[in-house]
């Protein structure tokens, strides 16, 4: 997969001169919505012998029309779990625009010279509720207007779970909620988080329970306070665990949060890893304890509870 970087206004070389199905979108989590739109453009792509071209953007464009500070925003998926994620969907040439306030303001059929056409689409595939233009004023109905007989359209139908619309917002309440087991349905993968182990306050070992502490890459949206049943990717390798996500209320007031896996049957020293989670069940709220010793014996039970998850869950 080739991704190009593009800034508005780009130049025409930086262009690959391949014709394309082109599917747009801002694709946060590539939720099984995002993957019907997908496979329905690989699917003309390969009867067409095209090459499978994606659009999106390299931030929410949220920023730029309700000033949303970038650095509060959180993804379902980073620019670079979403490159890993569309390599797997099949697309050949992923655009990333650089949403920007000069980009946000071209006029649909500007849109559509420039960022169609310009990029050689022979057929644009986008779902049902695909908008354009400043403050979104174009839609899919108007698109083949457009298009004047330049491309083809073709418009997805609602994809819908429960009779409500998969949506990445309806999936960012769901993490909200501890309700990972739909997050991961809507989602077609259990939701994972990147991000590198680091030191903590080596308390964990004290306890019986040495934790690799999480520090979470930037921008990665995490599910709500409390303790789950994670599986964690260390090198190739997945393995269960527990995990918390939380302020250790246990040993003090305004802690800073944090990340921390307890690995099932594992005693490697991985600081320094880059590691990915992935969130399966929410077991618990995270609880303020009297003693260390009641801290323990909870923490024992949540790995009875861990293991029990996953034996049901084969
Ligand atoms: C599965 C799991 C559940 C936890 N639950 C709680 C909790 O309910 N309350 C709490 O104060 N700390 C909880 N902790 C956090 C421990 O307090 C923490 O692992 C310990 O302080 C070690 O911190 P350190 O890795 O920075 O040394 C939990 C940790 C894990 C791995
Ligand atoms: N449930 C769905 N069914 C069909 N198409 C969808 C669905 N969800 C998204 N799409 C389409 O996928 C592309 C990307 O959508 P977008 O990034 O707006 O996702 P979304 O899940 O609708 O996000 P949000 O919840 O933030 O509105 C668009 O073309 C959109 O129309």
């Amino acid at each position: 997969m080739k991704v190009v970087n593009i800034h508005h206004p780009y130049q025409a070389n930086q262009i690959p001169t391949d014709n394309v199905v082109l599917a747009l979108g801002f694709f946060d989590g590539v939720h099984l919505g995002h993957q019907e739109v997908i496979a329905t453009a690989k699917k003309i792509a390969n009867e067409k012998n095209l090459k499978l071209a994606l659009m999106t953007f390299n931030q929410h464009p949220s920023i730029v029309f309700q000033k949303i500070d970038p650095d509060q925003m959180k993804y379902l998926s980073t620019i670079k779990r979403k490159e890993e994620l569309m390599e797997a969907q099949g697309v050949d040439i992923l655009y990333v625009i650089e949403f920007t306030s000069a980009f946000a303001s071209l006029s649909p059929i500007e849109f559509v010279n420039q960022y169609m056409v310009d990029l050689h689409a022979q057929v644009v595939v986008a779902g049902f509720d695909y908008t354009y233009g400043p403050k979104d004023v174009a839609n899919m109905e108007q698109l083949p207007r457009f298009a004047d007989n330049r491309f083809e359209v073709v418009t997805v139908a609602k994809q819908e779970s429960d009779d409500e619309k998969i949506s990445s917002t309806r999936i960012r309440k769901e993490l909200a909620d501890g309700n990972m087991e739909v997050a991961n349905e809507l989602l077609g993968y259990a939701y994972e988080i990147p991000g590198r182990v680091v030191h903590g306050d080596a308390r964990g070992r004290l306890l019986g329970f040495p934790t690799a502490n999480i520090e979470v890459d930037a921008g990665v949206r995490l599910p709500r306070v409390g303790v789950y049943a994670v599986k964690i990717k260390v090198g190739n390798q997945w393995h269960l665990g527990m995990a918390s996500i939380g302020y250790n209320v246990t040993f003090g007031d305004n802690r800073d949060m944090t990340v921390e896996v307890y690995i099932l049957d594992f005693k490697e020293d991985i600081y320094g890893e880059r590691v990915a989670v992935s969130w399966h069940h929410y077991l618990r709220e995270e609880l303020k304890f009297d003693s260390v010793v009641d801290l323990i014996a909870q923490l024992k039970q949540d790995e009875l509870d861990t293991a029990a998850y996953f034996k049901n869950e084969k």
